[in-house]
């Protein structure tokens, strides 16, 4: 029933600028039609005022008038101007033929809601101004000449209906804000995430591993110097509680998007044990004879199948980008060079005993793990540099720095 009521215009979607727009024109236009019925009705039975009566079913005609041509053309621009146009008329209208008597002047604070959503901050600036000049000249009429007034039911109402109508307009503000905020979230979530990512793998590129690499190099190094502050100051510490505290701060360093000073805070409180760190240079073995002989398409499928088998065997804490080309680095916390070393072996047997689109693949590591001297580009350069080494020896091997 209400999905005939609220239609929905397949040419403005829901992150189309007009769809809030659009939303509010049909609330907007539907509440006040039911609203000028029912003051039509107590126009007409309760008080009887056949003037204001007459006044509320114009505004009845308008309302659904414009509501069925809006549906008809889903024209965003006429309708908001007819509708603002059509409301503020009709408000002024009866403000000034009650003289702004029994609070007929609360009608017209609907007017700003009303005009600055559906015509923009100009116009509605303009129209909700002269409005509230308008009201203004009735209060300055009503000090010039002041009669008695007389509180009936017809204030209380006004007061009520005005009450009911600013809450649903805020309502509606309200879930327009938030949904778009949330959007917007949403959005540059995905953008940063996709920032971070290598297009082909889907692995993280160069770009995420050398911050994460910088970071975890900070950590390393503030590491050193609590410890020897702790040392000096003979504090006893467990190595296992400082193992799992190390580990969830490499997890938060890589998965998490903080800034680096609250990553750095959290690990001067945090850190006080021997932090290792290895990284593993991977390439793959004569891939420019699989281009050659395969093709740059089945080249891609196997740079993301060998992607798939390698993360496949990561730790949650290793980070395993794609460098360039051919190439793959993995970052590994809390690893030392025999760890790594164990680790990589275990890759590259791991690789050479899976075919790859049917093909026998080999892969050569080298690995190197972050001394005190060390930068993100030396530790690079090192890893590097082994990896040489490892193909001069015949490839499908590991060599260390
Ligand atoms: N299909 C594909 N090929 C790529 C991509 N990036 C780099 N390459 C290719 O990777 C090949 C790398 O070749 P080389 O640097 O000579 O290394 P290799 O043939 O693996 O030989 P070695 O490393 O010495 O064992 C080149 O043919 C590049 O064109 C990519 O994204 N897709």
């Amino acid at each position: 029933m209400l999905k005939f009521w609220y239609k929905q215009f397949p040419q403005y979607p829901s992150d189309h600028p007009d769809y809030w727009r659009i939303r509010f024109i049909e609330h907007a236009l539907l509440i006040t039609s039911c609203y000028f019925f029912i003051l039509t009705l107590i126009n007409i039975f309760l008080f009887p005022g056949f003037k204001y009566a007459l006044l509320d079913a114009t505004g009845l005609t308008f309302s659904l008038g414009i509501y069925f041509r809006f549906r008809k053309t889903g024209n965003v621009e006429i309708t908001s101007w007819a509708a603002t146009l059509m409301l503020t008329g009709l408000i002024m209208l009866f403000v000034i033929s009650t003289k702004g008597h029994a609070h007929t002047l609360l009608w017209a604070t609907l007017i700003p809601p009303f005009s600055f959503f559906l015509i923009g901050r100009t116009w509605g600036s303009f129209i909700s101004g002269l409005s509230f000049v308008i009201c203004a000249l009735l209060v300055y009429q009503q000090i010039q000449k002041p009669e008695p007034v007389a509180f009936g039911n017809g204030s209380l109402f006004n007061v009520i209906e005005v009450c009911i109508a600013q809450i649903l307009l805020f309502r509606f503000y309200e879930k327009t804000r938030f949904s778009a905020y949330k959007k917007l979230t949403l959005r540059n979530l995905e953008i940063q995430k996709m920032a971070e990512l290598d297009k082909l793998t889907g692995l993280y590129n160069r770009e995420k591993l050398d911050t994460v690499l910088e970071k975890l190099l900070t950590v390393s190094s503030l590491k050193s110097n609590t410890k020897s502050t702790h040392n000096a100051n003979n504090i006893p510490t467990s190595s296992a509680t400082n193992i799992s505290k190390s580990t969830s701060l490499a997890s938060s360093i890589i998965h998490s998007n903080q800034s680096d000073n609250m990553i750095i805070n959290d690990t001067e409180k945090s850190v006080t044990s021997e932090y290792p760190i290895s990284i593993a240079i991977i390439d793959i073995d004569h891939f420019k004879r699989i281009n050659d002989n395969h093709g740059h398409l089945i080249g891609d499928k196997v740079l993301c199948e060998l992607a798939q088998l390698l993360q496949g065997q990561m730790r949650n804490d290793d980070l395993l980008a794609r460098w360039g080309g051919e190439e793959f680095v993995i970052v590994l916390p809390n690893t030392t060079l025999a760890d790594a070393t164990e680790l990589s072996e275990r890759l590259r047997l791991h690789i050479a005993q899976h075919n790859i689109q049917d093909m026998a693949l080999t892969i050569s590591v080298g690995i190197a793990q972050y001394g005190q001297d060390d930068s993100a580009y030396s530790l690079l350069d090192r890893a590097d540099k082994a990896l040489y080494q490892a193909k001069s020896r015949g490839r499908n091997c590991v060599a260390v720095a």
